[in-house]
């Protein structure tokens, strides 16, 4: 047990506010320069605008909010065609304005302060033919007359809800440190183990598994979580079913008559735990917004059961007659009738709040497992409701901040974390702020005579110092306490059940203590193996192949990465590209589908997005199938085939965020039977 460094809590709270606070600022700086310095058609090119919009229809959603439906302005629509909107990167859960469309030289002269103007709200959901907001402010009038325009915005709700969170905690009372709470921030050890959990006089040697396949170290793993009183960590490097793990542990805490809260930082990480234990009959319910879950976890969500539910019929008479009052607004031109349907639908609104909100309690109470994202669950639905433990999966991809959101807002005693804390951290913002680089750059000074400023450039090495002191945004809760506890608190699952031995050992060895197993189902396989027809090619048949550039004229670029590349176009700053590395890309894969290998099995992935941009160029047309990726986003993927671009070759051997060993992890734990690496040995094997 290494020696505890006790945080100080409001100290920890007040330090991340501050951080939290330069993150948002980051964000909306970014934003607003974007907005303000470009015209409503070059946003809407760079997909952060959708042009020549018209209200279809208003209804009521959930908390009586008022859902807007646009679609595309008949006028611009040409006739006998679809009224499809144009190709945009506007999403589900976006915070956007909604706002009269700026006409002939109103469009270029006028400043823009778009938070002020028109109403703001978030995207419900976004199909072809329309886009549906609800609004933020439910007395807010809806823009209307002549076309309007939908703009993203910065989104700060889950900085305000994180801020709210550490406000919390910096205010909490010394008296109010739960048990708890004391051993996450290191002021108390975890209670130690009963026994050898493997003793067969510990209960637990008995349990019985619903799941008859689980490994051993999944086992251990399950059990190992289900003695821990305050929390226990489950490191899941690739592959090695973490999730799997969760489900059988959820299964066996409610053998034990326990309430469970679980979350995960994305909706997709919560659905992917409500998918698979379903077919477990558990008495679960989903909470968030229904348009952001997938279609196969609805039933279990919160939305459906206040409609399909028997205590939910009183709040559908009085839902169809708000929408009935939503639909007369738009009929009657005269302001006082206006006015006075307004002040109808206000009353009715409330009497649907108080409907809505019990059934909505007794529905939730009702639940042995309740799932929600982090952010989700510091909703008012759960606000001071009791449970046994909360379980986060995909831990250290959220930030520690999120993770307090559950943990502060519900009466729980036990947390479980399920993670990988050598795959990325969550992405962080404001390391490319004005302010981060001035001190990146100071760091970097420092750096020839130590190694401090390797840990300020990744801004989120687990360090072991005491927190408050090396805290920094991207320390997740996991780093920290692994930190702090040191590794008696976890269970790394060992058995990884996606690569092929060869391409595992490289990163078993560098990170994971070389104690990753392949599984005997893939330790061999390789691609010549694949269930349909593929030659044996000195390419089918390796696993892992290194493409030296070494020595050879294959010199990085240096590009401007600005605003025009659509949905993602808003990074600013530079990128690299390689252009002799991507004819190298080109030619591996070009063997790979020559051998027979199907292109929907072949992912191409690297750092840079100028050498996607480049990449995509060169083989998106000859093999439409092929998948083009980041690394950071095709973290949590897998495929059969992949090839990565490592793209940095100069003579100073800088490798920029390459350094980043995590990164490097994620590109090459992603492919099943071949990894193809493309990349300078003298500059990156430093
Ligand atoms: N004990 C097991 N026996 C056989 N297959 C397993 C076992 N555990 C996990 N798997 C398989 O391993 C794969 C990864 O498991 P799972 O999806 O649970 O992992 P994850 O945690 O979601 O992903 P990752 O481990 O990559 O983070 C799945 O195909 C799963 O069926």
């Amino acid at each position: 047990m290494p020696d505890l460094h006790p945080t100080d809590i409001p100290t920890f709270a007040a330090t991340q506010l501050t951080l939290l606070d330069a993150e948002l600022q980051a964000e909306l700086s970014e934003t607003n320069a974007l907005l303000s310095s470009h015209t409503p058609t070059a946003l809407a090119r760079a997909g952060l605008a959708i042009l020549n919009l018209n209200v279809s229809s208003l209804r009521t959603g959930l908390g009586g909010k008022t859902v807007v439906e646009l679609c595309l302005d008949p006028a611009v629509v040409t006739k006998g065609e679809k009224a499809d909107i144009p190709e945009h990167g506007i999403r589900t859960g976006d915070i956007v304005a909604l706002q009269d469309q700026p006409t002939g030289s109103a469009k270029k002269t006028e400043k823009r302060d778009l938070a002020k103007k028109g109403v703001e709200g978030v995207v419900l959901r976004v199909k072809r033919e329309n886009v549906e907001i609800v609004l933020d402010k439910e007395d807010a009038e809806v823009p209307g007359g002549g076309k309007l325009w939908v703009v993203k915005l910065a989104n700060d709700i889950t900085y305000k809800r994180m801020n709210q969170t550490m406000g919390r905690l910096q205010k909490f009372q010394e008296q109010e440190y739960t048990p708890f709470m004391r051993v996450l921030f290191g002021q108390a050890s975890p209670t130690p183990l009963p026994s050898d959990l493997n003793d067969p006089s510990n209960p637990l040697h008995k349990l019985e598994w619903n799941d008859p396949s689980l490994n051993d170290s999944q086992k251990e793993a399950i059990k190992f979580a289900l003695s821990s009183r305050e929390v226990a960590l489950i490191h899941g490097p690739p592959g090695t079913g973490k999730t799997h793990t969760l489900i059988e542990l959820i299964l066996q805490l409610l053998k034990q008559n326990l309430r469970l809260l679980v979350c995960g930082p994305s909706n997709i990480s919560v659905d992917n735990i409500v998918e698979r234990l379903a077919p477990h009959k558990v008495p679960m319910i989903r909470l968030g917004h229904p348009a952001r879950l997938l279609p196969s976890v609805l039933n279990h969500s919160l939305d459906v059961l206040t409609r399909t539910s028997d205590a939910a019929a009183l709040v559908q008479d009085i839902r169809k007659e708000m929408d009935d009052k939503q639909a007369s607004i738009r009929k009657t031109r005269n302001a006082r009738e206006r006015r006075q349907v307004y002040t109808e639908l206000k009353e009715l609104r409330n009497e649907y709040r108080v409907r809505e909100k019990s059934c909505v309690e007794n529905l939730v109470r009702g639940s042995k497992v309740v799932l929600a994202t982090l952010h989700g669950a510091g909703g008012f639905h759960l606000k001071g409701q009791e449970f046994d433990v909360v379980i986060v999966d995909e831990a250290s991809q959220a930030l520690e901040a999120q993770c307090w959101v559950p943990l502060l807002w519900v009466k729980a005693s036990k947390l479980v974390l399920a993670g990988d804390h050598l795959q990325l951290p969550p992405t962080i913002k404001s390391l490319n702020s004005k302010e981060a680089k001035a001190a990146k750059k100071d760091a970097k000074k420092k750096d020839k005579n130590s190694n401090l400023g390797e840990q300020a450039r990744n801004n989120a090495q687990p360090s072991g110092k005491p927190a408050a002191e090396s805290q920094t945004l991207g320390t997740t809760l996991f780093d920290r306490l692994l930190g702090l506890h040191g590794p008696s608190i976890k269970r790394m699952l060992t058995t990884q059940y996606r690569m092929h031995e060869t391409i595992m050992r490289f990163p078993s060895d560098e990170l994971y203590d070389s104690k990753l197993i392949a599984a005997d189902s893939v330790k061999d396989r390789l691609l010549k193996d694949l269930p349909y027809d593929v030659a044996d090619t000195e390419d089918t048949r390796e696993p892992l192949v290194f493409w030296d550039t070494q020595g050879g004229d294959f010199l990085e670029k240096t590009e401007d990465d600005a605003i025009g590349k659509g949905s993602k176009g808003m990074s600013l700053g530079d990128s690299k590209s390689n252009e002799a590395e991507a004819q190298l890309v080109r030619s591996h894969v070009r063997n790979l589908i020559d051998a027979g290998v199907h292109a929907e099995d072949i992912a191409v992935v690297t750092p840079y997005n100028a050498q996607l941009a480049m990449l995509s160029q060169m083989l998106k047309e000859a093999y439409p199938g092929i998948e083009l990726g980041s690394v950071d986003g095709f973290q949590g993927r897998e495929k059969e085939a992949v090839v990565v671009s490592l793209v940095r070759s100069n003579a100073e051997h800088e490798v920029g965020f390459l350094g980043e060993k995590r990164r490097l992890n994620v590109a090459m734990t992603r492919p099943r039977r071949h990894l193809c690496v493309v990349g300078d040995s003298d500059t990156v094997g430093r």
